[in-house]
């Protein structure tokens, strides 16, 4: 199958119709009236993915990490490009590559705008997503001495369900899909847009770690009480069996957001049910961890390239 064949017979279907110039062109161009979110997040086999993962979970991990940065920013998913490097063109792969995408494109509301497609030796997917700012940005340097810190859903499954793949543990399923295929705090975000957010970043790379630039950002000092964590009820067994608490607090992979908000705020957003106090900004630097009163120090604070 031939390179051109492959972007009209797999990617075509999948593109933005409502846009000035839709994929087919040198580029697209798309019209926008206010401030729009940019970011970029790639996927590399045996690095964020094992190489046997299904497609439909790789596709729709690649498009779901990058709604996430657009979600932490305060911007509602546009559109998207795709740069796709491929080892060979499998016919098999590629249309469970599409499902996924396709799913996820409902999912969330965006759509594909254009992309490129190579050969290469590492099956690599890197996602570029635009985002409609809903008012104003949530930056990481909103966060002030005295909010309260929310967390809008559990942390923790994501690592698990990798040591699952990997044949480190055996528990179940729920936390396999989680490191396959993330959910987003969709519901939560909608219903955020009511509430005056001063500081906010996705958990990507693990939660202490992501509060740490958010710490830096904002120039202050952050303190996590790991017993308010949510997390789900596998992964909170099995930290209690290991005395360990490093995969919700550096696991990663999680997806969820991070909030910064005021103290009355977060009684709201908390009887709302749309997410929970973690801890609370302090003066000073850094991120400190206390489980029942007593510091807890992480032999890894979260997950590193290199
Ligand atoms: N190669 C690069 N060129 C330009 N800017 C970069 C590059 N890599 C990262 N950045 C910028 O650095 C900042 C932090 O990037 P980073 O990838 O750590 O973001 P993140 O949201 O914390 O992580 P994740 O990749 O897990 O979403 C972002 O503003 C990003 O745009
Ligand atoms: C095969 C395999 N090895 C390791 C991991 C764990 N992992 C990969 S990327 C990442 C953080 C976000 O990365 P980025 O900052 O690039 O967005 C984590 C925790 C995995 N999922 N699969
Ligand atoms: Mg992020």
């Amino acid at each position: 199958m031939h390179e051109f064949e492959l972007i009209e017979r797999f990617f075509a279907p999948l593109a933005c119709r409502n846009v000035s110039v839709p994929l087919g062109d040198d580029a697209a161009v798309i019209e926008c009236s206010g401030s729009m979110a940019v970011c970029t997040d790639t996927l590399v086999a045996g690095r964020h993915f094992l190489p046997d993962a299904p497609a439909e979970a790789v596709a729709w991990k690649a498009l779901a990490v990058n709604v996430s940065d657009l979600l932490a920013m305060n911007a509602t998913p546009r559109h998207y490009t795709l740069a796709l490097t491929l080892p060979q063109a499998d016919d098999a792969w590629l249309a469970g590559f599409v499902r996924g995408l396709d799913e996820a494109q409902h999912a969330f509301g965006c759509c594909l705008l254009g992309g490129d497609t190579t050969g290469g030796q590492t099956l690599t997917v890197t996602i570029t997503a635009l985002g409609e700012l809903r008012g104003v940005p949530w930056r990481r340097a909103g966060a002030q001495p005295r909010d309260a810190l929310m967390l809008t859903g559990p942390v923790g499954a994501a690592a698990l369900g990798l040591k699952q793949l990997l044949g480190e543990v055996c528990l179940n399923e729920e936390m396999v899909a989680a490191q396959l295929k993330p959910r987003l705090p969709l519901d939560a975000w909608q219903a955020l847009a009511d509430y005056p957010v001063h500081a906010a970043i996705d958990i990507s790379d693990g939660l202490v770690q992501d509060a740490g630039h958010m710490a830096a950002a904002s120039g202050v000092g952050l303190r996590l009480y790991v017993e308010k964590i949510p997390m789900q009820k596998g992964v909170a067994d099995w930290c209690a069996r290991q005395h360990d608490w490093s995969l919700p607090l550096a696991g990663g992979e999680d997806y969820q957001l991070l909030l910064s908000v005021a103290a009355q705020t977060a009684a709201r957003i908390e009887a709302a049910g749309l997410a929970v106090p973690i801890g609370e900004v302090i003066e000073g630097e850094g991120v400190s961890v206390l489980h029942h009163g007593q510091p807890v120090s992480l032999a890894n604070g979260g997950f590193q390239h290199f």
